[in-house]
Formats: structure tokens, C-alpha cells, sequence
């Protein structure tokens, strides 16, 4: 299976603070890879690399085998961020058929992506109207909608019920099993057991490559003694 993210020796600072240091990771095509850490631990600024908009200090980020924020890229990705960034003023649905356009898709996916985020009996609301969570799905939808192979989801279960929380992991897997790559951040570590792969962050720096299996039944000792830099 060839590889979807390739990073190597990353160095990124922002306003003069080290905050990514010697970052170097791959992430497999067809794989839901969860990238985990500590809040404060370089999550975001690692998506924002691949993603291409995070201005980097050294080393490499290559996406598809083209360097991260290249413009054929773009139509390669879809990206979620924590913020949600949808319209307030638009309808669930009117959203969605907006995004739709700008990416050049069928209109007829939106009903498709309402049905993946559970979201098709709110078609019609106001997106002003709805809850957090519901919010965030509608967001994710629109980085779901032209079916990019590559989705780069920043924490996309934050604020979910069990429920919910269950049914977007299937469809990540639905969705990976039809040749989408995932890469998911989470502060929970109980989702790492979701996930095919793991890159567990601590303080800027890949902390370890790994499989869930790898991490032993107990997942959030497992996180703590890594973070803490107890042996097992
Ligand atoms: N715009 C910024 N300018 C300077 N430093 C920043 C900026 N954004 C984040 N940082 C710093 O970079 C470090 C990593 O932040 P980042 O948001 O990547 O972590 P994270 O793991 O995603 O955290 P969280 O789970 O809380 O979202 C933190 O120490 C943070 O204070």
C-alpha cells in the first residue's frame, strides 16, 4: 500500500515558539489514522502543514507525492477544522448545495453527505438554529462533499453523543473501505481503538507510530505512561 502523507524531519515555529520539532511520519492510502496528544501538542499545526496552510521552518510535508499546499492539492483534500465554517444565515441544505458548486460536484451528493452526518431531517433549518454538534457535522459534510480522497478532520467528534460519535467512525470506515484516507485528530484516547493507525504527539514531537493492538487494552493508561515517559 503506497503512502498518502509523507513527513519528514518537520520543524515548525510559530511566533518564534518551537511548536512542531523534528516531526517524521507517513500516513497510509486507504488507512484511518488518528493523530493523537495532549492538548497544546502540535496537533493542529501538524494538519495545518499537510493541509498547506501552515508556514513550516524545515524539513518536508508531501501529500499525494506533490509538497504540501500545492494547487493541484487542493481538489485533492478535505479539510475540517475545529471552528466550524458553515453560514449561519443559510439552511443546512442551502449550505451544503453552496459548497457543492464552488467544488464543482453534483447537487445530488448533498443528499448523499446529509445522510453520512445524519443530519437529512435538518435539510431545512437555519443553520443558526441548530446545536454545536450539529453545527460541526454540517462542517464536516462540506469537507465531505466532493469526496476527496484525503480528509484531514480536526477533531470532528468533539461535542458528540455516543450515538453520533459511533455512526461517523462507520462512516470513516465506510469511506476508507471505498479508498478515502483519514486522518483524524482526537484529545480522546479512547477513539484511538477506532483508528488503523496511530501518530501520538507529545510537545511538538512524534512520540510514536503505532497500531492500536500495539497499545495494550488499557488505551488511556497506555496515552498517560507515553506522555509521561513511563516504561510499561
Ligand atoms: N497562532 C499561533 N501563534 C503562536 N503559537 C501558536 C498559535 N497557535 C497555536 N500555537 C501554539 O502551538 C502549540 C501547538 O498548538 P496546536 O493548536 O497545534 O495544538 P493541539 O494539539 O492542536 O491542541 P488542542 O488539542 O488544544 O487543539 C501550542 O503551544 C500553542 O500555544
Amino acid at each position: 500500500m503506497g503512502m498518502m502523507i509523507e513527513i519528514s524531519e518537520l520543524v515548525v515555529d510559530r511566533d518564534g515558539t518551537r511548536v512542531l520539532d523534528d516531526v517524521t511520519a507517513v500516513v497510509r492510502k486507504g488507512s484511518v489514522t488518528g493523530l493523537l496528544g495532549p492538548s497544546g501538542s502540535g496537533k493542529t499545526t501538524l494538519l495545518r502543514a499537510i493541509v498547506g496552510v501552515q508556514r513550516i521552518t524545515g524539513g518536508s510535508v508531501r501529500v499525494a507525492g506533490l509538497p504540501a499546499g500545492h494547487p493541484e492539492l487542493r481538489a485533492l483534500i478535505g479539510y475540517q477544522t475545529q471552528a466550524p465554517s458553515v453560514y449561519a444565515d443559510l439552511t443546512v441544505a442551502e449550505n451544503l448545495r453552496y459548497f457543492a458548486s464552488i467544488a464543482r460536484c453534483d447537487r445530488r451528493r448533498v443528499a448523499a453527505v446529509l445522510e453520512d452526518v445524519r443530519m437529512s431531517e435538518l435539510a431545512g433549518q437555519l443553520v443558526s438554529r441548530l446545536s454545536g454538534g450539529q453545527r460541526a457535522r454540517v462542517s464536516l459534510a462540506t469537507a465531505m462533499i466532493a469526496r476527496p480522497p484525503l480528509l484531514v478532520l480536526d477533531e470532528p467528534t468533539v461535542g458528540l453523543d455516543p450515538l453520533l460519535r459511533r455512526d461517523l467512525w462507520r462512516t470513516f470506515h465506510r469511506l476508507a473501505a471505498e479508498g478515502t484516507t483519514l486522518l483524524v485528530s482526537s484529545h480522546v484516547m479512547d477513539e484511538a481503538r477506532r483508528c488503523t493507525d496511530l501518530l501520538l504527539l507529545r510537545e511538538g514531537g512524534l512520540l510514536a507510530a503505532c497500531t492500536p493492538a500495539e497499545l495494550g487494552d488499557d488505551l488511556e493508561d497506555a496515552f498517560c505512561r507515553l506522555v509521561e515517559g513511563v516504561p510499561a
